[in-house]
């Protein structure tokens, strides 16, 4: 069976391969399966908003995509390859970069140690500051304060910043809009959308659809490790709205 189509920067008739696949993905914890065939796929600068309630199953794909939780039947393919049982480490160096619910900045280490901490990828800690304070000023101006101590909006800024710094292909961002208030919610994702116009291909975990849909060019929606739907963001929205979450 071939899986739905989803996450296509453009509209013409010739599909590009996806750079990014699932198909008919099944995966537990233990004993446990949670994923029971997800089919879903990201076209180059694309950004796929994969939503759907507590315990759906979101993290579990994203996972599944940066090589944490293995593959227990169908295939994840990356340029049409299969990279089953591929470890995490070398799906970084494939391209493949993730920003954890949580962001998983380090409260402890300032910002330029924070950057520093991606350096295990081969980068240099110059290059990194330069792209985080490029881009984001006021990195440059906290580059010695504890994350800790800076603002949600600031943290995921400084998330951002060590991803992008890797220079990857596809960025795996799970619940963005988490602690942050609605208007910094908004910052980020225009953000984000700036990121798939620069070409970085996109997958984005959200429990908050109405979040993430304005900057997406295609939705998925997965239920009890499954996705049901996949579609254009304001179709998906509308089902959201009637039938799953209640607006
Ligand atoms: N480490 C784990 N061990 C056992 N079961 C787990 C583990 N992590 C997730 N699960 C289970 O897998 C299912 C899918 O969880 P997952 O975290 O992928 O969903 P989600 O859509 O991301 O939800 P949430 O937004 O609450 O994180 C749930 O039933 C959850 O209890």
């Amino acid at each position: 069976m071939t899986a739905p189509v989803v996450g296509t920067a453009s509209s013409g008739a010739e599909q590009p391969e996806p750079l990014l696949e699932l198909a008919g993905v099944r995966a537990g914890y233990g004993a446990i399966e949670v994923l029971h065939g997800v089919d879903l796929q990201l076209h180059p600068g694309a950004v796929v908003a994969l939503l759907g309630p507590n315990g759906g199953g979101k993290t579990s794909t994203l996972k599944i995509c940066s090589g944490i939780l293995p593959v227990t039947a169908g295939e994840f393919r990356l340029a049409g390859r299969c990279v089953n049982g591929v470890d995490a480490a070398a799906l970084a160096r494939l391209g493949i970069c993730t920003i954890p619910e949580g962001r998983g900045v380090f409260a402890n280490l300032t910002v330029r140690e924070n950057l520093w901490v991606a350096t295990g990828t081969g980068t240099a800690l110059k290059d990194l500051e330069q792209v985080a304070y490029d881009r984001f000023p006021i990195l440059g101006t906290r580059r010695n304060q504890l994350a800790g101590s800076m603002s949600g909006g600031e943290q995921q800024m400084l998330a951002l910043s060590r991803a992008l710094g890797t220079a990857p292909t596809v960025l795996l961002l799970d619940e963005l809009s988490m602690g942050l208030a609605p208007r910094v919610v908004t910052e980020m994702y225009d953000i984000v959308g700036q990121l798939a116009a620069e070409g970085l291909s996109i997958l984005v975990a959200e429990q908050f659809a109405r979040a993430v849909l304005p900057i997406a060019t295609s939705a998925a929606l997965i239920l009890q490790g499954r996705v049901v739907k996949t579609g254009d963001p304001a179709d998906i929205d509308r089902e959201l709205s009637t039938s799953y979450l209640g607006g």
